[in-house]
């Protein structure tokens, strides 16, 4: 198999968790680890986790376990998660007394034999974020650290600016990790292969040849109890101006010099700097009936539960080309897709393409053994040359049977140790995507209510214009 990246021994790492106690990291990061680990992946590991109430070592080690038992794909036996849960240890540490944790660390990194690197993860809620950092520079555990921050990267481009400058007083650019899970995702990197490693794709990738891109992330599931986060949240910010964004920014942009964190990232926020200010008109903001109803959920919440938006981007490859969004909770399906639509060929077949049913479609399957699929038209078999649909379709699990992808955050994890900033946001790409969405976020439209089960409000659906939305199609 050919790499384009050259892996190096992993050296020894502390893993500074503060916010070890929250759901994130019980749910996924713990877990994540302890899969990294029995596939021998991880270097030696010390993981100096915090929350803000004092805990002895022995309650937390078992709370880990735990969480390996309820959420780790494969939980092992008892001795495989306690040799894991051995490795941590765990502190109180808020933004005014760091002290004891910088002690602990100090400790494990002894313990590595003094020469470990320092991974700071960044897992507490959004307003405690700053506090932090400035802590992290007070106690000197910033001090030649990897920073992995948490989205929400700021609620705003103001809010965002000031969190860049707090993090810059503290560490540069080249040690912060602005984690986006999907961008750990199998597929997702699929985008750029296919595009860069086939002559077959980039010459049509463009106006030219292509109509027009939906990012669509439905969701079956509603708030599942995140009532507090989702409330000061939303939709548009949980998932637009994070992951969508990076999605389009994934499709869009032009090739880099080089395929490096530097190069790649230079060309996403050039796409992100072009994307046209999202406005209210070509925007639908929606909320599921009952949403009221959720415990912790204000009575007269105004708050979205689904965004269908139309981006555009004004450069050559892309002018006219709408960039079509869309998410929500409670909808009609889980999905993660990203359609390109061509364009339709001049008639050739008796009436005509548009009266053919299909069209040409290259749709990206962002599970976690993603699936790559072209709709074309053919001929049907028979005597006539009758025009169908068909389509071919790339299955990785079956293309690749021994090999595994590796879940998004573990991936993520993985390069944070390996110092591969390519898969994270940098500084300017979060305000150039808050330059485009702060003119919406001002004036946002109403959130109009629609059915749990559904595909959102109608106005969402017409957004689309004639083909539709792909995944609301059944396909
Ligand atoms: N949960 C998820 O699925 C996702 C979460 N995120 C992001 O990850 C981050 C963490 O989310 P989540 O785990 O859900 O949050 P939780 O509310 O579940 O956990 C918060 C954690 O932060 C700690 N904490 C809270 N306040 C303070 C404080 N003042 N000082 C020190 N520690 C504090 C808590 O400690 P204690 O228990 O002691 O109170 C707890 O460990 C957020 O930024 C969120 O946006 C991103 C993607 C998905
Ligand atoms: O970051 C988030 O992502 C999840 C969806 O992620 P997935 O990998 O399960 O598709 C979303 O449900 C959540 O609201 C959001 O915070």
């Amino acid at each position: 198999m050919t790499s384009t990246r050259e892996s190096a021994p992993l050296v020894p790492q502390v893993l500074v968790l503060l916010g070890a106690t929250g759901d994130l990291a019980r749910r996924k990061l713990f877990p994540g680890l302890f899969r990294l680990d029995r596939a021998g992946l991880l270097p030696p590991l010390r993981v100096a986790a915090a929350g803000q109430r004092q805990r002895r070592d022995a309650d937390f080690r078992a709370h880990v376990c735990e969480a390996l038992v309820e959420f780790a794909d494969d939980p092992g036996d008892e001795q495989a998660r306690h040799a894991f849960a051995a490795k941590v240890c765990y502190s109180a540490a808020t933004p005014d007394d760091g002290a004891h944790l910088a002690t602990r660390v100090a400790e494990l990194e002894r313990e590595l034999g003094g020469h470990a690197e320092r991974l700071v993860y960044l897992s507490v809620p959004p307003d405690v974020t700053e506090p932090m950092i400035t802590m992290l520079g007070r106690t000197g555990l910033a001090k030649d650290a990897r920073l992995v921050l948490e989205k929400p990267f700021g609620t705003d481009l103001e809010s965002a600016r000031t969190l860049n400058a707090t993090l810059h007083e503290v560490v540069t650019e080249s040690q912060v990790f602005r984690i986006d899970h999907f961008l750990g995702k199998e597929a997702v990197q699929n985008v750029l292969a296919l595009r860069f490693a086939n002559g077959l794709f980039e010459p049509v990738w463009n106006r030219h040849h292509i109509s027009y891109v939906q990012i669509d992330v439905p969701e079956a599931s509603a708030i599942e109890g995140r009532a507090g986060f989702y409330e000061t949240t939303g939709a548009f910010r949980d998932m637009v101006s994070t992951h969508l964004f990076q999605l389009l920014g994934f499709v869009a942009l032009e090739p880099p010099s080089r395929l490096t964190a530097e190069t790649l990232r230079a060309e996403k926020a050039k796409v992100f700097d072009s994307v046209r200010p999202l406005t209210p008109e070509r925007t639908v903001f929606g909320q599921y009936e009952g949403y009221r109803d959720e415990a912790g959920v204000a009575a007269d919440s105004q708050v979205e539960t689904f965004v269908a938006a139309e981006a555009r981007i004004d450069n050559w490859r892309w002018k006219e080309v709408p960039f079509l969004l869309r998410t929500g909770k409670a909808l009609a399906a889980q999905r993660r897709t990203v359609t390109i639509g061509f364009r339709e060929p001049p008639p050739l077949f008796g009436s005509g393409n548009d009266a053919s049913p299909g069209g040409d479609e290259l749709a990206f399957e962002l599970t976690v053994e993603p699936r790559i699929s072209i709709d074309v038209r053919t001929k049907r078999p028979g005597p006539e040359l009758e025009i169908a649909p068909a389509r071919f379709v790339l299955d990785f699990a079956e293309a690749f049977d021994e090999e595994r992808a590796v879940p998004a955050y573990e991936r993520l994890l993985l390069d944070v140790m390996r110092g591969d900033q390519m898969l994270f946001t940098r500084d300017d790409e979060v305000e150039r995507i808050w330059q485009a969405c702060d003119r919406l976020l001002r004036h946002p439209p109403t959130p109009i209510s629609y059915p749990q089960g559904s595909w959102g409000p109608q106005r969402a659906t017409d957004l689309a214009g004639a083909r539709s939305w792909r995944v609301s199609r059944g396909v």
